[in-house]
């Protein structure tokens, strides 16, 4: 009986169904004993007939826009499952990258699966009512639907463990399969009112934890960090304390700040939102933006001492220190710039801290909030307390280490005879992990390992050299002043 498909009983159910619409019809027709009987076993009777069970998910829950998350959960389940026709022809089709593909049954196919021994079937449905409005666009009115049939004596079985399972794994394979997003805000004038929005690419940044190069302490540290909060949803729950962590990552330009997010967020699966506050207009602004980040997310905003006045309105600075500040933007021009444009922008400082955390960053969960910066000191202390920025990353010149992570990415070498002499120089001058990296990046296919290693040796002599002037051009000047 089990063997027998469970469309088939489908069927003979459909033909019961009318059998008694036909008996309740007519039944002051019948005889009153067997009214009577009828009346009291029909239930028995249908259940000894139609022994199975049926269950339907519908793709919108009640409403029309509504979209039901587990029958989403469902569809992703069961377009995977190795019995589905898609699934087999992507398969005979080889094709290695679906990561970004959206599997689903096809109409009317049925798919038979087996958990814990009990059989069952799932169907994809579809019904069809011709809209009755009159419109210029006339539509017929789609009702998908997926339908479970399994035998009565499973069902503790399947209403206990097995949907939930597949509604789990569903889910689990929506996070791994999601392509993720690179967000970044626009200022819009639309019929929502004056502000800015969200709008994102596909992230596809390639950097990796093991790509980055960065003292190998430090890294599993972060990384270890991360797990730990990704996986702290009851520890956060427990300690009263929103789910979310503030990172602060500074160091000189070219250290590998902006590698170390797209490698958080290539690590987590986490979508980024980079945040760009002089293009947001007033603190209401920054709190709509706020909201309508998703969870799993990590947001940025780059270069924060630049960003916006963050230091004059808490931290009133002594006049000396203005007029090295002063001196600095003359030298910095893409600073200048950037502060030029903050004149459009009114967010202020608190405005900024009630984002990271005020009572609206409570709303969601699981997010990184990351700042980075070229001049951690300039930054307001209320900013980067802990508590906002839990943890603090300096990200700095290469180290021999890092090099040897470098020397692996570009030359795919692990060791070398030159090394020992690199070694010396990197401990005796400032180079950034960009500067190696690009010395040792091969500029034609006729050069090899060696001729990048030379060449980033010169490069690190003339640094080194440079540096040393520049210390003595300093000493002379410091004893001018004196005298
Ligand atoms: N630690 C690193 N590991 C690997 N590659 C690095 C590292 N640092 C820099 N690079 C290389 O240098 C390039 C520039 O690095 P990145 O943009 O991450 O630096 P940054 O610190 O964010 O600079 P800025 O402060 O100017 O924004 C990267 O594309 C990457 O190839």
């Amino acid at each position: 009986m089990v063997a027998v498909k469970g469309e088939l009983w489908s069927q003979v159910g459909s033909i019961i169904a009318s059998l008694m619409f036909v008996y309740a019809m007519f039944k002051e027709c019948f005889p009153y004993q067997l009214r009577g009987y009828l009346g009291r076993y029909s239930h028995k009777m249908v259940n000894l007939v139609y022994p199975y069970v049926q269950i339907t998910f519908h793709e919108y829950t009640g409403e029309r826009f509504n979209r039901s998350e587990v029958y989403g959960a469902i569809r992703t389940y069961l377009g995977a499952c190795p019995a589905s026709t898609l699934a087999k022809r992507l398969r005979a089709h080889d094709i290695k990258d679906n990561k970004s593909l959206i599997l689903s049954m096809d109409d009317d196919e049925e798919i038979t699966e087996e958990f814990q021994g009990a059989k069952l079937w799932w169907t994809s449905c579809k019904h069809v009512t011709k809209s009755q409005s009159f419109s210029f666009y006339p539509a017929s009115d789609e009702k998908r639907y997926y339908r479970l049939t399994f035998h009565r004596r499973y069902k503790d079985l399947i209403t206990g463990s097995y949907i939930n399972y597949v509604v789990q794994q569903g889910k689990d394979m929506a996070v791994r399969n999601r392509q993720l997003k690179l967000y970044t805000n626009n200022s819009s004038d639309d019929w929502y009112g004056k502000g800015t929005r969200w709008s994102h690419v596909a992230f596809e940044h390639p950097a990796t934890f093991q790509k980055l190069a960065m003292d190998l302490k430090k890294k599993e540290e972060i990384i270890n960090d991360l797990d730990k909060f990704r996986l702290g949803k009851d520890y956060y729950s427990k300690i009263g304390k929103a789910w979310k962590r503030g990172y602060l990552l500074y160091g000189p330009p070219g250290t590998g700040k902006s590698s170390m997010i797209a490698a958080m967020a290539n690590y987590l699966e986490y979508d980024i939102y980079d945040l760009e506050l002089t293009a947001v207009k007033d603190n209401t602004d920054l709190k709509k933006l706020l909201i309508d980040t998703s969870n799993k997310s990590i947001i940025v905003i780059e270069d924060i001492d630049c960003s916006l006045d963050l230091t004059g309105q808490r931290n009133k600075k002594k006049d000396d220190e203005k007029d090295e500040d002063d001196e600095e933007k003359k030298k910095d021009p893409i600073r200048k710039r950037f502060e030029e444009e903050n004149k459009k922008s009114k967010v202020t400082l608190s405005g900024l801290l009630n984002f990271i955390d005020g009572i609206w960053s409570a709303c969601g969960g699981e997010r990184l909030i990351v700042f980075t910066t070229n001049y951690v000191h300039k930054l307001d202390p209320a900013l980067v307390r802990r508590g906002r920025m839990d943890k603090h990353i300096e990200l700095s010149y290469c180290c021999f280490e890092a090099f040897k992570v470098l020397a692996y990415n570009y030359l795919d070498i692990d060791s070398h005879h030159l090394f020992e002499k690199i070694k010396c120089l990197l401990e005796e001058t400032d180079m950034t992990p960009a500067d190696v990296a690009e010395n040792l990046m091969p500029k034609s296919v006729t050069e090899d390992a060696e001729t990048c290693l030379k060449k980033l040796i010169e490069a690190l002599e003339l640094a080194k050299e440079e540096a040393q002037k520049k210390a003595e051009r300093n000493t002379v000047t410091n004893l001018i002043k004196k005298k």
